[in-house]
């Protein structure tokens, strides 16, 4: 009881006491406060931080963004999008005195950490000296480099005396398509034990390649005013050898191993200046091999000194007095300002009043800069200059380049179809004729690099649209143009019918799958109007990497996503894909695809690789059918198109899968499907492309599938301004011929073997590959 009463005193207690001493009490408290305050002042004194955060998957800001200028104003004015929808955009309304768009750059003093570990020598038997060596490599060249390089250095170990090959441990190579950056390049990996020694292998791209994101990278940890602007100062050093070729590219001013010196550079930044020795260069058409002997022998005196507590050498830590800061902070700066965001925030610019010419500005997200310097445009590159190697390259495999960015070719199909041989799969399962079927594409930049593309490596490839944007009109004209100059150079071959070729200089199909990403073109849209509006079908394919672009894309005859494998592994395997968050950019296509399903006649397509995306795979593709519940599953075998490209990925022959692998494959797929309940079955078949055609149930209609589309009636939706689904256009009966089981030769066609063989029936599980061949 007694101590419940003090209890209730306490209060009275503490207010008198309130009273008598609330003066002294009021100013010690002021006191106490200025004091702290001041100290934090100095102690911390405060960073200027971003206006707008950075800048997560860009599909954020694909519908509305704006841009920090300054810290009162934010100009944003309006962009048509895909769509029509209206973004925002700085153009229109940047006044002459705007700040500078160009990235802050945050300067940060070393820390007391960062400098201690910089002078910290390697101590042998406390540590041990890990070379860890990065590549990356389109064509193969740089990553047999790297392997080499690897034994290279480990047989070496094994000649050191015992103790000296005890102070290091066997190198290790990274592609870095694969890595986690932030595994290797925000710190080194923690452990103790080991000091890590950071050596890179490097071709030279002059179109977008992992590279770019990984330079990004370098700059945004440097930039980052949350770390120290030098995050990897505890590895022991770094040293870069670059690959390129001086045919093309013959000094440094034109570009000659141009993303090696920027990697050394930046490494130079987030290590400190930790050159461990100078950058290499090599020609790959003369001197890259002795180069890099010379490179590797210095690297191993590099660590030799290292392990014997030398350290890096004399001069600026490790750097031996190379070109840096300054020089280097103004080098990049200039390089920030170039570089565009992704298409995905920035929609158009020849609509805007810009012109194509003119085209986006560009725009940080992160920072804002104290400059009163007006911006200067940036000029738009062509994504495929008439001057440049990729040129070349495609207008050799036949490819008609339209404009700056779009390409046209007549396939081989629509060649047999004028020669009255049979038309492709699409025939047998939608009723297009391939002699009326143009295939185009207007963007030839694609955003994976997939193993089995048979676009031998040539083509541009990107995250984001950098370059000039053509009209939609332009194209369109263009690409017609190509394709009936195509067809009319066919006259004179031998075998073409008169009335197919007729028949064929009217464009009824648009097949928007030649090479690269279509719906990567910002006016994507545009385009397919116009080919509807003169009642030309529009097939579009997509590769799942661009979930915006495919939310915002309007009506199309037929919708394909390619889905190239069943889980994350074998599709950053198979579509060695550019986005580092591809996983979740093609999970959120299949979700749009569920939800376009009653407006768009969607197609899952499957290119099956043997010893890629086959074995095992039949229950996560059915996973994946369930997530997107597309109208048809397409599957057909990969083609071999035996360049070095896809040797260099491992692809042979033996990768092909027979045409009873292939069918196999799809009765279990089938079983897998019926198991869920999900309503599908095996509808078509067209043995001769190696493809069958799985339909989901809305397609049959009184026990009959009805795969075929009316075309024109599709044309009659679209013009009524109506909303309206796939269900509203189903075609006629697939005909006998090519329901499953049966082939899917058309037998109005002649078949034909080049080797004089016996003809075969087809769609009897025999080898496609040894059939026929058209
Ligand atoms: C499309 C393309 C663009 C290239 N751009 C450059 C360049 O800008 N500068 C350069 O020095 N080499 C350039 N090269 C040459 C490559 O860097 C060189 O062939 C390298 O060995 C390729 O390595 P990889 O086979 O490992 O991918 C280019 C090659 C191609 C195919
Ligand atoms: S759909 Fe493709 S393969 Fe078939 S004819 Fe058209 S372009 Fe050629």
């Amino acid at each position: 009881m007694g101590s419940i009463n003090l209890f209730w005193q306490l209060p009275g207690e503490l207010l008198e006491l309130w009273h008598e001493h609330r003066t002294s009490i009021i100013y010690s408290a002021i006191v106490f406060l200025t004091v702290a305050r001041l100290w934090l002042h100095y102690r911390y004194p405060r960073e200027k931080a971003s206006l707008s955060s950075t800048p997560g998957s860009p599909d954020l800001y694909a519908k509305k963004w704006s841009i920090g200028i300054d810290r009162e104003k934010d100009l944003t004015v309006d962009v048509p999008l895909l769509n029509g929808v209206i973004g925002k955009n700085i153009a229109a309304k940047t006044p002459k005195s705007i700040r500078k768009a160009s990235p802050k750059r945050v300067v940060g003093k070393k820390s007391a950490r960062a400098s201690k570990e910089l002078d910290k020598p390697f101590e042998a038997g406390e540590q041990r000296v890990a070379p860890l060596l990065f590549f990356s490599s389109l064509g193969g060249t740089t990553q047999a480099a790297a392997e080499a390089f690897v034994s290279n250095i480990n047989s070496w170990r094994k000649h050191l005396s015992a103790d000296e090959a005890d102070n290091f441990v066997e190198a290790k190579c990274h592609d870095l398509s694969y890595i986690e950056y932030d595994d290797f390049f925000i710190s080194a990996p923690k452990d103790q034990n080991l000091a890590y020694l950071y050596l890179f292998l490097l071709p030279t791209y002059n179109i977008d390649t992992t590279l770019d994101t990984f330079l990004e990278h370098l700059q945004e940890t440097h930039n980052d005013f949350r770390i120290d602007t030098a995050p990897l100062s505890s590895i022991l050093g770094y040293s870069v050898f670059g690959f390129g070729d001086k045919q093309d590219w013959p000094t440094e001013e034109e570009g000659f191993c141009s993303q090696a010196r920027e990697v050394d550079k930046w490494m130079a930044k987030i290590t400190g200046r930790k050159r461990a020795f100078p950058l290499g260069m090599g020609d790959v058409r003369t001197d890259s091999k002795e180069r890099l002997e010379e490179w590797t022998e210095g690297i191993k005196e590099a660590m030799s000194d290292i392990m014997s507590g030398k350290g890096l050498g004399e001069g600026v830590a490790g750097s031996g007095d190379a070109v840096e800061s300054d020089e280097e902070d103004a080098d990049a700066e200039e390089n920030t300002k170039t570089k565009l965001d992704d298409v995905e925030d920035l929609g158009s610019s020849y609509r805007n009043g810009t012109g194509a010419e003119s085209g986006p500005l560009a725009i940080d997200f992160t920072t804002y800069s104290k400059s009163t310097k007006t911006v200067e445009p940036p000029v738009l590159k062509e994504m495929v200059p008439t001057s440049s190697p990729t040129y070349t390259a495609l207008t050799k495999q036949g490819y008609t380049i339209v404009g700056s960015h779009s390409g046209v070719k007549i396939c081989r199909w629509t060649k047999s179809a004028l020669r009255g041989r049979g038309s492709c799969y699409k025939y047998s399962f939608y009723g297009i004729q391939s002699h009326l079927c143009m295939e185009t594409t207007p963007s030839l930049s694609c955003s994976n690099k997939c193993v089995f593309c048979w676009r031998h490596g040539t083509n541009p490839v990107g995250t984001t649209w950098r370059w000039k944007v053509d009209p939609p009109e332009e194209i369109f004209e263009g690409v017609k143009a190509g394709h009936y100059k195509k067809i009319k150079m066919m006259k004179g071959v031998p075998g073409v019918r008169a009335e197919r070729f007729q028949e064929a200089m009217r464009i009824k199909h648009c097949a928007l799958s030649l090479v690269g990403e279509p719906i990567f073109y910002p006016h994507i849209n545009e385009f397919t109007a116009m080919l509807h509006k003169e009642r030309i079908s529009s097939f579009l394919v997509c590769n799942a990497q661009h979930p915006d672009q495919l939310a915002a894309l309007g009506h199309v005859t037929q919708l394909y996503v390619s889905i190239d494998a069943s889980n994350k592994e074998s599709l950053r395997k198979i579509d060695r894909p550019l986005h580092r968050d591809f996983w979740e950019r093609f999970q959120r296509c299949l979700d749009i695809l569920r939800e376009k399903r009653f407006m768009q006649r969607t197609v899952f397509r499957l290119t099956l690789v043997k010893g890629f995306n086959i074995d095992d795979e039949v229950e996560g593709y059915a996973d994946l059918v369930a997530q997107g519940l597309p109208c048809f599953v397409e599957v057909k075998g990969v083609t071999f198109c035996g360049t070095s490209t896809s040797s260099s990925a491992g692809l042979s022959m033996s990768n092909v899968p027979f045409y009873s692998e292939i069918s196999e494959f799809v009765i279990a797929l089938n079983a897998s499907l019926e198991k869920r309940g999900l309503g599908y079955g095996i509808a078509a078949e067209h043995a001769h492309s190696c493809c069958v055609l799985l339909a989901s149930n809305r397609f049959k209609i009184d026990g009959k599938w009805h795969t075929r589309i009316d075309y024109e009636k599709f044309f009659e939706c679209l013009e009524s301004g109506e909303e309206f689904g796939p269900d509203d256009y189903i075609g006629d009966e697939t005909p006998e011929w090519a329901l499953w089981g049966n082939g899917g030769f058309d037998p109005r066609d002649e078949r034909v073997d080049r080797k004089g063989r016996p003809k075969v029936i087809i769609g009897d599980g025999t080898p496609q590959k040894n059939l026929i061949e058209i």
